[in-house]
This record gives structure tokens, sequence and C-alpha cells, in this order.
């Protein structure tokens, strides 16, 4: 709404469809592209911008950035990924400062499908930048009249935030699908919620950045809809059916990622371990019930 803006795609086909039809027919059917979205398969194209929004998965993007960086220099570059890469154990901001020190990094995150955003339909998300001029522009530069974003300087909390709430929607899923309830799926959101804020205090996150859009908001968000891939993911572990294996699914990825974290800051995050045993399949719903019963009562 506030381009113009460079839309770019890896793949040719796929690019040049988009910019024939309008439309992105593969992962966002349904929804016309903005007549000020020029969609190229160049990627020296968007190499003339100041500010790039990295929509690349979590676990591609240091690799994307590393081969890229020296076109990078200087620009505002803004993380739309959500994850924890496996092999830095990197947030996405990290990401962006280990390969581009120059660049000004940001992340955009919290509450939100892309398909509502698409349709124009009211969103709001967090802008998180640690520069106290760049952040207030890309604010004010990337909201529109429905889509209102809300600045934070906290970029570890916002990287959390992202990342774990996919985590936690797979477990929630699994909950669905494999029938245990609406009530355990609340109690796993909230104890998810508490592991949430035991890692983010350990990382040196504001505990207010995890209450906000990017912790709490996604979080509600995510492990409520089936709109969520996560939570499908988790779902088709629970009831025992397919899931299309090409499907973006940051969570499961992740869940490996923070139990390496917790390891490293010795802490107990069990929720956050049962998805990485199941989204690899080394244990089935019903173990990872009783791993979670079984542990000993504890105060809240
Ligand atoms: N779809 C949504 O509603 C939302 C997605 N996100 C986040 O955005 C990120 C991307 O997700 P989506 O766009 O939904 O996934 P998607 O699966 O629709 O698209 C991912 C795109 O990245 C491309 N890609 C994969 N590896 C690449 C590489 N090495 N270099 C360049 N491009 C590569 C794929 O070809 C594909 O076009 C994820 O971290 C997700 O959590 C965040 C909020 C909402
Ligand atoms: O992050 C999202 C909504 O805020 C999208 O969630 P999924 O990646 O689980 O589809």
């Amino acid at each position: 709404a506030n381009g113009p803006v460079t839309l770019w795609a890896r793949d040719e086909t796929a690019a040049a469809d988009m910019a024939q039809t309008r439309e992105n027919a593969a992962r966002l059917p349904g929804h016309t592209l903005p007549a000020n979205l020029l969609v190229t398969s160049s990627v020296a194209d968007v190499f003339d911008a100041d500010t790039i929004l990295l929509a690349i998965p979590a676990q591609k993007l240091g690799g994307w950035l590393e081969e890229h960086a020296a076109h990078l220099a200087g620009k505002r570059l803004v993380a739309c990924c959500k994850g924890i890469d496996q092999s830095t154990l990197r947030g996405p901001v990290a990401q962006i400062e280990a390969h581009v020190p120059s660049a000004i990094a940001a992340m955009l995150t919290g509450p939100s499908f892309a398909a509502d955003i698409a349709a124009h339909l009211p969103t709001a998300l967090t802008l998180a930048c640690k520069d106290t001029v760049e952040g207030p522009y890309l604010q004010a530069s990337l909201s529109t009249p429905n889509l209102r974003l809300y600045l934070s300087h906290d970029v570890i909390g916002a990287e959390l935030g992202g990342a774990l709430k996919n985590v936690i929607a797979i477990a929630c899923g699994v909950c669905m699908g494999a029938g245990f309830g609406e009530s355990a799926r609340a109690a796993v959101i909230t104890r998810g919620f508490a592991e949430m804020r035991r890692i983010g205090s350990a990382l040196g996150a504001d505990p207010e950045t995890l209450t906000g859009l990017s912790g709490f908001g996604d979080l509600a968000l995510t492990c409520t809809s089936d709109g969520s891939r996560n939570y499908r993911f988790g779902q088709s572990i629970g009831s025992g059916q397919d899931f299309d294996p090409n499907t973006t699914v940051e969570g499961a990825a992740t869940a490996l990622s923070v139990t390496n974290l917790a390891k490293n800051h010795d802490l107990d995050l069990p929720i956050c371990r049962v998805v990485a045993d199941l989204s690899s399949g080394k244990i089935d719903p019903e173990t990872a019930l009783a791993t979670l019963l079984s542990r000993p009562l504890r105060k809240e």
C-alpha cells in the first residue's frame, strides 16, 4: 500500500506467472497483487532498494545473507521470518547483524496471517529495531490504515516470541489432533508461555515484550487457529494424518534449536522438548502426554 515495492521470487516461472496473472496462486491464492508491486526473478532488482523485507524461512536466512552480503551493506533489513537457526542458534536479527554488520537490522513480527493482511483486514504487529532513528522511520513507512505497527527496541524479545510461539502451536495442534481436549490446550498455552518467559529471561529479553503482540499476541493466534501451518502440522501428528512436507513449518526446526539453547543455559523447557521429539518422530502423542503429566508437581 505504501509502495512501490519489488517482490523477488527465485523461481522464474512463478515470478512470470505472478507478474502476468497478478496472483500468487501457489502460496496466496485468491488475492490480487497491488498494482504498484513489481514482480521479478532477478535478485539484483531488490538491491536498488534502501529497505528490504526478508521473508525467507528462518533456516535459510543465514545462507541467503551470506551469499548476498556485499549488496546489502548499510541497508535497512527487516526480517519477517520466525525461528531460531539450528546451526548457529541465532534469531533473524542476530543473523542479519552477524552477516551484514553495517545494515540496520529490524524484525517485523506478531499475529498476522498473510491472507488477512492481503485482504486488508485490521492487523497489529511489532516492529523491533535497536536503532532509535531508523526504528520510528520503519514503523511509519510500513504502517498502513489497516496495519498498525507498534515499535519496540527489544529485538531479542521479538525474535524469541515469534520463534517460540510456533513451537507451542505445534504442541497445541498435537493436543487437539489427538483429542486431548480444549482444557489441555489451555494448559499447554499457559505452561508454554511460562517456558517462553523462562528462556526470554535467560537470554535478556524484556518480559514486557513477551506479553505483547510478538509474544502473547502471536501465541493466542497460532495456538487456536487452523490457519496456522504449525498448528496444522501438530494436528497431523496428533491425528496420525499425512502432512505436505513442502509446507513451511518453522516450529519443527526451532524446537530442536530451543532444546539446544535450553541445554546451554541449563533451562527446563519440557513442552519445547517434547515438540522436538514429536516433530522428529522420536515419540508419539501418548508418550508426550505421559512425559508431561508424570513430571513432579510444582508451584505455578
Ligand atoms: N504466511 C504467514 O501468514 C506468515 C509467515 N510468517 C513467516 O514468514 C516466513 C516465510 O513464511 P511464508 O512466506 O509464509 O512461507 P512460504 O512457504 O509461503 O514461502 C517461503 C518462500 O521462501 C522461498 N525460499 C525458501 N528457501 C529460500 C532460499 N534459500 N532463498 C530464497 N528464498 C527461499 C520459497 O521459495 C518460498 O517462496 C516464515 O518464517 C514464517 O514464519 C510470518 C507471519 C505470517
Ligand atoms: O506466524 C504466523 C501468524 O502470525 C503464521 O503462522 P504459521 O507459520 O504457523 O502459519
